[in-house]
């Protein structure tokens, strides 16, 4: 329990404590933790200058048992009536701030593990062809982002411009087919050294935890681009992450077994005794309206063999290190995580409630991707909101 007034169903209650930055009206950006509809502010509460540099990667390079000695501490000072007075005035109304990017991203990755989504895009992309390529439950496939592409949600997308085919011709000018991906983001917080992988088994020693990932794609640029070296323009113009990470130890009633898999595994991906699929259940929203309910617990890997697979060559984690799960798609229509499979390429539109008709996005579409994960004694614990409006090429 805790001495704060909490609304009855709030996401953010003391089992959760989300970590951001936020800044309010003419003060720096610094780290805080949402609880209820307030930020605790952990540059005045902590007084440490950790919490004050605007981005939490000093905080997270220290690594996990600092991390569980802080939200130890954290729950002390929200259930204790002890510590409401010294802790009360460091309490913002969430209305009052503006929130910014949670981490300095270091590298970005994004992974393509949901057999949903790649058997629905491979059919799309390659027809004619079986529609996972024959690594695919070999190795969780992936492909490196752009970094410093990634923003905070509410970052407008301006419509990306590229070469596509247009009757088999390549022309230059904006996408007409822009589209959304809806992912979950892992944050990773303590380093590794170059030439020692790191085992499926020490995921949660370098994960700190997890965010909301919209990875806004051009499909006309990426399917003119892709061949034969993967994602690059289609992809890079933007990448939007929630503004609150929630720590992988607030999510320990959201774990639940992987689905089960029908190709044996070399060892470095055999997780049987690091089952890490989460049981989170993404929102996405077009202009207001529900569109699709992506379950991210179907994905066929999971991030703790995502991340054995990023450093099993030796490539080492740096603090910042962002990856993401890959489009979240289940086996039903409204449960797929992108408009191109919403849309089956644009060959069956969306009818919104208000009548209107989409086949991909267009300008002035604002884009949400929310989530909750079962969190202790029946709650849900919220992983906020990604968002995104759509605005005119340039
Ligand atoms: O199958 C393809 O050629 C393309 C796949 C994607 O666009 C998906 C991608 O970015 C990875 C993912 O989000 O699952
Ligand atoms: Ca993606
Ligand atoms: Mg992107």
């Amino acid at each position: 329990m805790t001495w704060l007034d909490l609304p009855p169903d709030t996401g953010f209650g003391v089992a959760n404590l989300p970590y951001g930055v936020f800044s309010t009206d003419g003060t720096a950006p610094r780290t805080g933790v949402a609880i209820g509809d307030f930020v605790l502010d952990l540059a005045g509460a902590t007084g440490e200058a950790v919490h004050a540099t605007g981005s939490l990667n000093a905080f997270l390079a220290r690594g996990s048992a600092e991390w569980a000695r802080l939200r130890r501490r954290l729950t002390e000072w929200l259930t204790d009536p002890a510590h409401r007075s010294a802790v009360e005035p460091h309490l913002v109304p969430r209305p009052a701030v503006t929130m910014h990017l949670p981490i300095e991203v270091a590298d970005y990755v994004d992974f393509y593990s949901s057999q949903h989504h790649a058997e629905n895009l491979g059919r799309m992309f390659r027809p004619g062809s079986p529609p996972l390529t024959p690594n695919w439950k070999h190795l969780p496939i992936g492909y490196h982002g752009r970094a410093g592409t990634v923003q905070v949600s509410g970052t407008p997308v301006v419509r990306p411009s590229g070469q596509r085919l247009a009757d088999g011709v390549p022309v230059f000018g904006p996408s007409a087919r822009l589209d959304i991906e809806a992912e979950v983001g892992f944050v990773v917080g303590t380093p590794s050294s170059l030439g020692v992988p790191v085992p499926v088994s020490d995921f949660a020693e370098h994960v700190f935890g997890v965010c909301l990932v919209n990875d806004w794609s051009a499909r006309d640029l990426q399917a003119w681009e892709y061949v034969p070296l993967g994602p690059f323009l289609g992809k890079s113009f933007l990448t939007s992450v929630s503004p609150w990470v929630v720590p992988l130890a607030a999510l320990d009633a959201a774990r639940i077994d992987p689905p089960d898999r029908d190709t044996d595994l070399l060892p470095y991906l055999d997780d049987t005794k690091a089952r890490w699929s989460l049981d989170l259940t993404l929102e996405v929203r077009l202009n207001g309206s529900l569109v699709s309910s992506p379950p991210f617990g179907l994905l066929y890997w999971t991030a703790a063999q995502q991340l054995a697979h990023l450093t099993i060559n030796g490539a080492n984690l740096r603090t910042g290190d962002l990856y993401a799960s890959g489009t979240v798609s289940g086996p039903e229509r409204d449960q797929r995580g992108s408009l191109i499979e919403l849309s089956w390429g644009g060959a069956e539109p969306l009818t919104l409630p208000d009548g209107a008709t989409r086949t991909f996005l267009e300008d002035g579409d604002v884009v949400s991707i929310t989530a909750t994960a079962p969190g202790p004694d029946g709650s849900r614990l919220s992983f906020g909101e990604v968002l995104g409006r759509v605005e005119p090429a340039r």
